[in-house]
């Protein structure tokens, strides 16, 4: 691993809880890692963490194989050789971009600093902008920008936290995506904080869910949607509602009992003897229950959200319980009309009741 995090705990002078707990986490060279949460979670901690601006109170952080933190030891953040892009674009205004760029590697000759400048713009997609200032550039542009003035140094690691917070939905997507085909040619391994999980989902190699100071898990995407490791991921990541479920073994297999009726398909399911008298919660998804005229269990319509090739459909059973669906959006339905519904969920997943 190039990046190393283990059992790291960073605390915030007069704060009775620990701002990171145990968090272990390791990226490969070249490998571009995302943290989410909510607000508070710990994000922007465990970058400064890594940056060297926040002390480490247990635990070692490491890059390239030696420690660069831990409770007895600190590297200076300007011996560490990261690169840091923070919310606030924070160029020099008065600066041109060339000069902006140029910032870190003033040590250079001027025609290795002109070359460099030139090659950070090129790989950003603002080749020959040397000459504008700051000031006359889109959100978008200035952004892109302090990406090629963090990268210029040679930066072994990349830290962006929200880079992209101030700017609308849509750059922000296209962003993602043009970052992380930027990092990549760079070669350049980096840490990015978001809150938001699509931006998460086009970014990361690895992906990492922080709640109150502790890593709840550290996956790629696919498997942080499909196998969450605790209920905290399963609700945080895509649409979803816990449903009551009674596990019971028929024959050589295990079929969950739910308002829905019975799921048969259980995947990777523990026995019903996993929780007590099989009472647990199963996660079903907005994509795992589908509308079907047939189906003998009927749902009312509570909520429609548009969600262009499908609506997001908030349900109530006759029994109270609330779900989620995705129903193609040429069904014209109304809020208040009963529809069929039906679970066809991949495999399920079941968590301890909360
Ligand atoms: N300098 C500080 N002094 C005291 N407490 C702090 C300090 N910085 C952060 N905290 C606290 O540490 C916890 C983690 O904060 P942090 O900024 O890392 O969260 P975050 O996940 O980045 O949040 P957001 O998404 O809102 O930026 C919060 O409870 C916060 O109030």
């Amino acid at each position: 691993m190039f990046l190393e995090i283990s059992d790291l705990e960073v605390r915030h002078a007069g704060r009775t809880r620990a701002a990171l707990q145990a968090v272990t986490l390791g990226l490969r060279v070249g490998e571009v890692g995302v943290l989410i949460g909510p607000s508070g979670c710990g994000k922007t901690t465990l970058l400064r963490a890594v940056a060297g601006l926040d002390p480490v109170f247990r635990g070692e952080i490491r890059l390239g194989g030696s420690v660069v933190g831990s409770a007895a030891l600190s590297v200076a953040p300007e011996h560490r050789r990261v690169g840091m892009v923070f919310q606030e674009h924070a160029l020099f205004p008065h600066l041109s971009v060339g000069r902006n760029v140029a910032f870190g590697i003033h040590r250079l000759p001027r025609a290795r600093q002109a070359a460099r400048v030139a090659e950070m713009l090129q790989l950003v997609g603002l080749a020959g902008s040397e000459n504008r200032f700051a000031h006359e550039l889109s959100g978008g542009q200035q952004q892109r920008v302090a990406l090629a003035r963090a990268l210029a140094p040679g930066p072994r690691l990349m830290l962006l936290d929200e880079p992209f917070s101030s700017l609308d939905a849509d750059l922000r997507e296209r962003l993602a995506h043009e970052l992380r085909a930027i990092l990549k040619a760079a070669g350049a391994t980096a840490l990015f904080v978001t809150h938001d999980q699509f931006e998460a989902f086009a970014m990361g190699d690895r992906i990492g869910v922080l709640h109150e100071g502790r890593l709840h898990q550290w996956d790629d995407a696919c498997t942080l949607y499909h196998r969450p490791a605790t209920r905290f991921v399963a609700d945080f990541i895509g649409h979803g509602v816990f449903s009551p479920a009674t596990l019971v073994q028929r024959g050589g297999r295990v079929v969950a009992q739910t308002p829905l009726g019975e799921l048969g398909t259980l995947h990777a399911c523990p026995p019903p003897c996993g929780y007590p008298g099989g009472e647990c919660d199963v996660l079903l998804r907005a994509d795992d229950v589908v509308h079907d005229a047939h189906a003998p269990v009927q749902a009312q319509i509570v909520r429609k959200a548009f969600r262009g090739a499908a609506f997001l459909y908030t349900l109530r059973l006759a029994s109270g319980h609330t779900l989620l669906a995705h129903v193609p959006s040429h069904h014209g339905h109304a809020v208040g009309e009963w529809i069929g519904i039906r679970a066809q969920p991949d495999h399920v997943l079941t968590f301890a009741r909360a």
